[in-house]
Formats: structure tokens, C-alpha cells, sequence
């Protein structure tokens, strides 16, 4: 018997060792019993099995070998992020795996092999009455998918069956069609220019920033690029923030390359579909990927060229689990795969601009908009300390409203809150809306009667008095989108309002819908949340007003004021990116504020570097390297108390490396449990990453002994505190 390594989905550090009559290959499924319960496990011979007496070792129950092992590339890839995030290997594995094959089950995939007719099947030809037959045996001639086959005749699969008894049929392997390019766009200067840097790069690794502002054409880049790795017989792996995964982006790409294979992995689909388009990728089948963050972890033999698109954008962080950053691991995953990574965006992160002053990416600039006549459209403030807001809007929104709409041109109407109030208040005690279970407020959805708590999902109906007090007379504090819309209809009746936010416009489906209302004319004003600001093209677009941003402005997230600035310059450059000049509103209490002041100029390279100052100051990353150990429990004290015991196993911490904590989360309270956290720090990473990685045994044993209701976790390069 052998003995032999087994990754599981359990949260332990090591792996586990079994049994088995043969070696078995890294990467090789495997079913299992672990406990009273059947598990999947991935075999790893690049760790030593324990050497257990055969006795206390259990057997490999089955061995899942309708697929190959799983790609050396994938386990490596998976290895660096256990070691990286400081989190179990089996578990970082099994997060990297489609759901299907995290299962101890077989799975079934679709067939990309190719049939053709051989000798004996050509001659053996239909008569010329039987015209199904005929239509099916000539098409058989050269070498088809069973796809193919179907749109030749519905009948097609019964043809081939019949014809594989026959033994008329050859099977040969897939084959990719000839690649086909659609016409493309005549490149300016500067995207030529980035075009160049890049494709001088295919073949080696070398990580690239993208700088382009708004409409300034970075995705006609993409396309171009992935033009030339297809030609070369490569595939790319382009990734991107769910929120723009539109079906407007795919259409672009598949009537760009209308022969290749396109797989688009995002949370949308069953997970009969993913396993599909992960497993197409990795036999090569797949020419391009696009996905969201997990798309990080699709192998492709063949790879050519990693894309992060919106490389900013804060859904690339892994939130629970294995908290990975999609952008870092496409980085590496290109060094190690030696082909070019390009991130692109137009508000960069301060991490990447950090990158980039370091020399260690390269900066491409696209400065002007690439549309003929497009120009990036005017900023202005609006001072709302003096001005009388009607419902949240001030007069001269209105009237740039009216003004658009008189002129039959479109509006955007930005508000990053979704609801109808964001709090209700009792006008004689003060009580408000507060969620029991976290420190938040509950939001009042009016049209369905509630309050809801946007961050546990508490809902409540609407009180007719005050909880508190039993005053009759409580009132919605502030506006969302509900509120807005409502709002906006009584004042301008006539204007055609369409409201975009996670409660009208939840699935793809609807998205489509927006899309086809846009583009046929029937919307004025579109209003709405961060679903709004990114990433889309819609032409008639010359107005952006935005709403209620002050809050972003002094927030205890030291990272507040970056994203506020990114959302802004975002969703501005909605405006204007066509024939139309556009003008952008903003409304605000602090017209001098120096963010406002950046946007105005829409000055990204000042902002982002009076933000950096900022953080070498306070010693905050990217100018140092983070670590928070969360705990959270039904009861602060609990929480702490473990946060208390991990302090005593770190003694003193060797200098430069130093912990403060513990503190409660900026959020304290969510869905009723109580949150505190640790947060380890130094001016380098591989110092803080080595000790902690040191300490974990110790931070294991301490974690066994801690109550049960206790919840902990590790947050490398945290993006939240
Ligand atoms: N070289 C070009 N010549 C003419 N038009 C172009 C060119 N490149 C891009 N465009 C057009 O400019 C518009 C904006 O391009 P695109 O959507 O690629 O910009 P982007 O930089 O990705 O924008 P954003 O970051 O704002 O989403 C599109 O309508 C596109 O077709
Ligand atoms: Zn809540």
C-alpha cells in the first residue's frame, strides 16, 4: 500500500494521508471518508505523506479520473495563495475548484470532440430521396462538433449514433476553427503606443498599468491585443467587476472574434455551467475567459495575456474565506505563466500608482476620449449651505434637468443610496430606525411597507407611532433612490424616468432591458446607485448629477476619500462620451473640499499623489503592509478576550513590526454578533508575512481552546477595516 497526500475542504493547515494499492499523480480527485462523511480530496505528492501505520490509515475510496489531474499550474498557483493569505491549503484548493468538483462525485461534461466520415462511411452514401440523411452525410464529409452538427439538422444526433454503430465515423480530437477577427477600429496614437508595449512583451512577463481616462478607448486596447495572442495561438484571461460582466461587454468580444470560444464565468451561472467553462479552459478548448474575481483561478494551458479591467475596483478582494485579491494573484499568476499582465483603469489604486512609481509595472497613458468629438465633460459644484433642496434637489439641478430635457438629451441622476430614506426618525424623542443586530441604520423601503437593514438583511414592518415614544408623527430622514424618484416625477411630469439600484434591477435580464430602453430613446433620466457609475457606454448621456456624496468625505476609513474620488471621476465620465458635450453636478455642503476641487480639474495624478502623502505619512498602505486578525463573537468581551490571549502568544513584537488592537471594527455590531480586531503592521511585507506565518501553530492551538461561538479569521492587505 501507498501512502498518499490528500488536500480536503477542512479548515486544518495540513494534509491528510491515505491509503491506496498505486502512486497516484498530484492534482488526481479522489473520494474519501472523513469522519462520518465522504469528502473530495485532491492528491499532493509535493508533500510528504505522514509515515502512519496502516492500521490507523484510512483507503482512497474512489479515484475521480473522468477528468486528468488537476494542472500542476493551478496547485501552484493555490500554494502561493495558502502561503500568501496565511490560510489552510486544502481550503484555499477547494475555493480555487468549481463547485462540481468539490463534490466526491463524477461529473459529466459536454463532448468537443469531432466527428468526420471515413472510408467505409462515405461510401455507404444515403440515397438521393432521403434529403435529412444526404444534408447530414455530406455535412459529415469534414470533421464536425456535435454543436455543429445539431444546427445542420435537428436530427443530427440520431444520424451520428446510427452511424457510429455502423463504424462509418472517425472520432478525432478537438480541433480549434481558424481564428476570425472582425473588423477593428483605427487606433490613436496613444492606444497604438500601448498597443506596441504590450505586444512587445507577449511571450514574457511584464506588468503593465493602463491609465486611461474615461471613453478613452482601453477596451478597443483589450480587443487588440487578444487579437494578436489568439493569432499566436494563445489564450487570454480577461478579468472584470461583476458589475460590468454586461452582456453589451460580451457581444463586443464575440463580434469581435465570432469563431472563438468565449467563456464568461461569473456568480450568474448553474454550477453544471461553470464546471464547463473552467474544464474548456483548461483543455485549451476555451480562446478567451472572462470573468469575474474567482476567473483568477481558471488554468489555461495555452495562456498569452491576463487583462484586469477596473483594476481598482474593490470587488476584486475576496471578502470571507480565502481573502484573496484577484489583481495581486493575476499579477503573479502572469510572472509565473511569463506572459504580460495590463490593468486597466481610470481612477488606478494608490496601490498600483504605488507599483508604479517603484518601477516595478509600467504606466500607459490614453489622455483624450477616443470618439471623434468626444471630450471630457465639465465639473461643476453646486453649494447647497444657502439653497432651499426640494426633496434633496437643489434649483439649479432642476433646471440643468429641464434644460437636457427640453433638448431631448439624456440625464443621469447618481445617488449611491438605494430605498427611500436612509433613516426614520421620530420628530418628538429623536428615536431612529436603528437595526438590532448591527450598528447601522434600517432604511425605509416605502413601497413595500418596511424597514430594512441593507448590511444582515433584518427586515421590519413600518411602525405607525414611534417605538419609543408613541408619537404618531415619524418621519423619513434623507433620500434614496425611491424618494428621488419620486421626487422627480412630480417635477418633471413629463420627463421619462427610469430607476437603476439592487432592488429594481437585481439580474442580467434586466439589465438587457435597460439596455434596449436606453438605446431606443425611451429614458431621459436614468437614476441610481454604483450600478450606474462604471463602465457603461451610452451615448445620448449629457448630463450627470450626483447626489449625496458629502458622506464619503469624513469617514474613519482611511480609504474612504480614494474610492469617493474613483466612484466620482467614474461615474462623471459617463457623461459627454459621444457627439454631446456633457456637464456634470455635483451637489455638496463643501465646495472647498481639496477632493472636490481635484475632480473639478479632473485631476487624478495630483489627487493620487496628495492621497499617498497622506499614507507615508500616517504609515497607512500601500506605504506599508497590512494584517487584521478579526475575532467576532454574540458578545464583545468575548471577542476581545481571545484578540487579549493572541497579544500575550506575540509578546513583544521584533521592531519594525507592530500590532495596535484590540479596537472594535469600524462596523461593531453585524447581524448580531460583535466585532473586534487586531491589526499587525510593518513598513514591509515578506517581515510581517514570515512572523505571522511563524506564529500560526501557536494561533491554531489558542483558536482550539476559545468558545465555540467564537469566530476568527486572517485578513491579508485588508481593503476594509
Ligand atoms: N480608436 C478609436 N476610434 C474611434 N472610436 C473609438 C476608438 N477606440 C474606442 N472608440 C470608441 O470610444 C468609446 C469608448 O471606448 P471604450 O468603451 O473602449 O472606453 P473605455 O476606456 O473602456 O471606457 P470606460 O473606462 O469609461 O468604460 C466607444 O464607443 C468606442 O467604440
Ligand atoms: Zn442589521
Amino acid at each position: 500500500m501507498q501512502h498518499i497526500s490528500v488536500w480536503l475542504d477542512v479548515p486544518l493547515r495540513g494534509a491528510f494521508t491515505y491509503l491506496h494499492p498505486q502512486p497516484l499523480p498530484s492534482g488526481q480527485r479522489v473520494r474519501v471518508a472523513f469522519g462520518n462523511r465522504e469528502l473530495c480530496g485532491v492528491v499532493d505528492n509535493d508533500v510528504p505523506p505522514q509515515a502512519l501505520d496502516e492500521a490507523r490509515c484510512k483507503p482512497i475510496l474512489a479515484v475521480l479520473d473522468e477528468l486528468p489531474p488537476l494542472p500542476e499550474a493551478l496547485l501552484q498557483q493555490v500554494r502561493f495563495a495558502a502561503r500568501y493569505y496565511l490560510h489552510p491549503q486544502g481550503q484555499a484548493l477547494f475555493t480555487a475548484l468549481p463547485t462540481a468538483l468539490r463534490e466526491p462525485r463524477a461529473v459529466t461534461l459536454a463532448d468537443r470532440q469531432s466527428y468526420r466520415l471515413n472510408a467505409a462511411g462515405l461510401a455507404a452514401e444515403p440515397s438521393a430521396r432521403s434529403t435529412v440523411q444526404r444534408q447530414l452525410w455530406l455535412a459529415l464529409q469534414q470533421p464536425q462538433s456535435r454543436d455543429a452538427l445539431r444546427r445542420v439538422h435537428p436530427q443530427a444526433m440520431a444520424f451520428l449514433k446510427q452511424r457510429l454503430a455502423a463504424g462509418h465515423i472517425d472520432i478525432l480530437p478537438w480541433q480549434a476553427p481558424p481564428l476570425q477577427v472582425a473588423a477593428a477600429l483605427t487606433l490613436n496614437d496613444e492606444q497604438q503606443a500601448a498597443l506596441d508595449a504590450v505586444a512587445a512583451k507577449l511571450g514574457r512577463f511584464g506588468a503593465f498599468l493602463l491609465h486611461g481616462i474615461t471613453g478613452s478607448g482601453k477596451t478597443e486596447v483589450y480587443l487588440q491585443l487578444i487579437a494578436r495572442v489568439l493569432a499566436a495561438g494563445q489564450q487570454a484571461l480577461v478579468i472584470i467587476p461583476e458589475i460590468n460582466l454586461t452582456p453589451q461587454l460580451i457581444e463586443r468580444f464575440a463580434q469581435r472574434f465570432p469563431a472563438s470560444h468565449i467563456v464568461c464565468l461569473h456568480s450568474g451561472l448553474s454550477d453544471g455551467e461553470r464546471l464547463q467553462g473552467w474544464v474548456d479552459a483548461w483543455q485549451g478548448v476555451a480562446d478567451i475567459v472572462i470573468g469575474t474575481r474567482l476567473a483568477v483561478f481558471t488554468p489555461q494551458p495555452r495562456a498569452g495575456l491576463v487583462i484586469v479591467d477596473e483594476e481598482h475596483d474593490g470587488s476584486f478582494k475576496q471578502q470571507d474565506g480565502l481573502r484573496y485579491h484577484a489583481r495581486d494573484l493575476a499579477v503573479w499568476r502572469a510572472s509565473q505563466a511569463q506572459v504580460p499582465v495590463l490593468l486597466g483603469s481610470a481612477t488606478p489604486s494608490l496601490e498600483t500608482v504605488a507599483n508604479v512609481e517603484a518601477g516595478r509595472y509600467h504606466r500607459l497613458v490614453l489622455s483624450a476620449r477616443a470618439h471623434g468629438s468626444a471630450r471630457l465633460p465639465r465639473i461643476g459644484l453646486v453649494d447647497t449651505r444657502r439653497l432651499k433642496l426640494v426633496d434633496g434637489l437643489s434649483e439649479p439641478v432642476i433646471a440643468a434637468l429641464q434644460q437636457r430635457l427640453a433638448r431631448r438629451e439624456m440625464s443621469l441622476v447618481f445617488i449611491n443610496r438605494r430605498g427611500y430614506s436612509p433613516v426614520l426618525a421620530c420628530t418628538a424623542c429623536g428615536w431612529t430606525s436603528a437595526c438590532q443586530h448591527c450598528s447601522a441604520r434600517m432604511v425605509l423601503h416605502l413601497s413595500a411597507r418596511q424597514l430594512r437593514c441593507h448590511h444582515c438583511g433584518a427586515q421590519q414592518r413600518v411602525p405607525l407611532q414611534c417605538p419609543a415614544c408613541g408619537n404618531p408623527d415619524v418621519q423619513p430622514l434623507g433620500e434614496g433612490t425611491q424618494r428621488l424618484e419620486e421626487a422627480l416625477r412630480r417635477l418633471l411630469p413629463e420627463a421619462r424616468i427610469l430607476r437603476i439600484d439592487r432592488d429594481s434591477t437585481s439580474h442580467k435580464a434586466a439589465w438587457d432591458a435597460v439596455y434596449q430602453r436606453v438605446h431606443a430613446g425611451e429614458v431621459d433620466i436614468l437614476l441610481g446607485t454604483q450600478m450606474l457609475a462604471k463602465g457603461h457606454d451610452f451615448g445620448a448621456l449629457s448630463l450627470v448629477v450626483v447626489l449625496g456624496s458629502d458622506g464619503g468625505l469624513y469617514s474613519a476609513d482611511y480609504r474612504a476619500s480614494e474610492r469617493l474620488f474613483a466612484q466620482l471621476l467614474q461615474v462623471s465620465g459617463r457623461a459627454g462620451r459621444a457627439e454631446l458635450a456633457g456637464d456634470v453636478i455635483v451637489q455638496t455642503n463643501w465646495p472647498e473640499h481639496p477632493l472636490y476641487l481635484a475632480l473639478t480639474q479632473h485631476d487624478f495624478d495630483g489627487f493620487a499623489a496628495s492621497q499617498l502623502q497622506e499614507r507615508r505619512e500616517a504609515g497607512f498602505p500601500p506605504a506599508a503592509s497590512q494584517v487584521i486578525l478579526r475575532a467576532d463573537a454574540p458578545q464583545y468581551h468575548e471577542a476581545e478576550a481571545f484578540l487579549q490571549q493572541v497579544l500575550a502568544l506575540c509578546g513583544e513584537l521584533p521592531p519594525p513590526l507592530f500590532v495596535f488592537g484590540p479596537a472594535p471594527a469600524l462596523m461593531a455590531r453585524l447581524a448580531g454578533r460583535e466585532r473586534a480586531q487586531l491589526t499587525f503592521e510593518a513598513p514591509q511585507r515578506p517581515a510581517l508575512h514570515a512572523w505571522l506565518r511563524a506564529l500560526l501553530p501557536q494561533l491554531d492551538a489558542l483558536a482550539r481552546k476559545a468558545p465555540r461561538h467564537l469566530r476568527w479569521s486572517l485578513d491579508v492587505d485588508p481593503q476594509e477595516i
